[in-house]
């Protein structure tokens, strides 16, 4: 898949374009619908299946912050690449992009430029200045250009409408097999391994202690999780929390992988989050913490390999 700047395509440079459009945080199964439409059609006419999506939510311009994110830019376009899209367009979304007007944005951008060929969005889509554009502009402006315009009614999981937003709050609120149906596969956290306080060890548990390059984070709680490392997947326990024992300050991401003793600091990881075993808990000392630890263990170990089967199709 290649990725290109939207305001830098040239036209003709990509051959019949069928385009979607958003944020896609989490590629949840809602927008997997539109993104395997986009490759259906582009099969029947012979045209490149792109995608056109934004480097940081709109929001963060609209109204000053976003909301945190499930999947960093880097796993958003990696699972596009995986549903076989060709072009992925990025937009850096500021305030100059929050004025153009959505006929303008078709017309300037989408026809003229870009020579889209179709266009496939959920029927609640709103783009262009104060999200004054919809799915019935795209199909009025279609019949005056030559592009069709294909709207998909939403896709719902549980009576409900999946939304980037519904995943969230289940990963807020440890839901993971929720989460993890939205999704089609775990959450998981990715990041790169820092420095903690370097007193795992010496309890028994080093733990890699994750800078995560998403801003969601599960509630707090410890977790069991499964990490890839030079092609072996091991069975984890996922602590996300203050550290309310030794009375820390900051939240901390730290995952013990059983069976694995490397040096695995800057290294990047990426820990599928499979069930929430418990709350984070204020021991009286590091003792009772340890106790609590290896019964932790005991949990994964009887609960792994049944949970370690989800996440084959990842
Ligand atoms: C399986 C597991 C469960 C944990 N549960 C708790 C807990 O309930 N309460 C707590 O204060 N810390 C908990 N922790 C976090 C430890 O306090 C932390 O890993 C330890 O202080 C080492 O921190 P460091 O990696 O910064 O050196 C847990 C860690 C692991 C790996
Ligand atoms: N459940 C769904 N089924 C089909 N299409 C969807 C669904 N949810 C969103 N879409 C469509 O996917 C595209 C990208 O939408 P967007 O990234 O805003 O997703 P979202 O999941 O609704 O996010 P949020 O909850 O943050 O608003 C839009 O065309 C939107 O209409």
């Amino acid at each position: 898949m290649k990725t290109l700047n939207f305001f830098d395509v040239m036209p003709q440079q990509i051959k019949s374009p069928i385009v979607t459009m958003g944020f896609f945080d989490g590629v949840h199964i809602g927008h997997q619908q539109l993104v395997k439409r986009v490759v259906k059609h582009a099969e029947e006419v012979k045209g490149t299946p792109t995608v056109i999506t934004f480097v940081e939510h709109p929001l963060k311009t609209i109204t000053g912050s976003a909301p945190p994110s499930i999947t960093s830019l880097r796993k958003r376009l990696k699972l596009l690449a995986r549903f076989n899209i060709a072009y992925t367009l990025l937009i850096e979304f500021d305030h100059n992009v929050a004025k153009i007007d959505p006929k303008e944005f078709i017309e300037k951008f989408l026809v003229a430029n870009l020579q889209m060929r179709g266009i496939v969005i959920g029927e609640n889509f709103r783009f262009g200045h104060r999200g004054a554009g919809t799915p019935d502009l795209l199909k009025k402006m279609s019949a005056e250009h030559s592009f069709f315009t294909d709207v998909q009614s939403h896709r719902e999981w549980s009576g409900n409408v999946v939304s980037s937003t519904k995943i969230r709050e289940a990963i807020k609120r440890g839901d993971c097999q929720s989460a993890h149906e939205m999704l089609s596969r775990p959450f998981s956290l990715c990041g790169t391994v820092i420095e903690g306080q370097k007193r795992g060890r010496k309890l028994g548990f080093p733990t890699a202690n994750l800078s995560l390059e998403h801003t969601l984070v599960p509630g707090d709680g410890v977790y069991i999780g499964s990490v890839e490392l030079n092609g072996k997947r091991y069975p984890s326990l996922i602590s996300i929390g203050t550290n309310p024992t030794f009375d820390g300050q900051s939240t901390s991401t730290e995952v013990y992988i059983e069976g694995f003793d490397e040096d695995i600091y800057n290294q990047y990881l990426e820990v599928f989050v499979l069930d929430k075993i418990r709350d984070q808990i204020k021991f009286n000392d590091a003792d009772e913490l340890v106790a609590r630890m290896n019964k932790d263990k005991e949990v994964l170990m009887q609960k792994f390999d049944t949970l370690k089967a989800s996440i084959s199709a990842t």
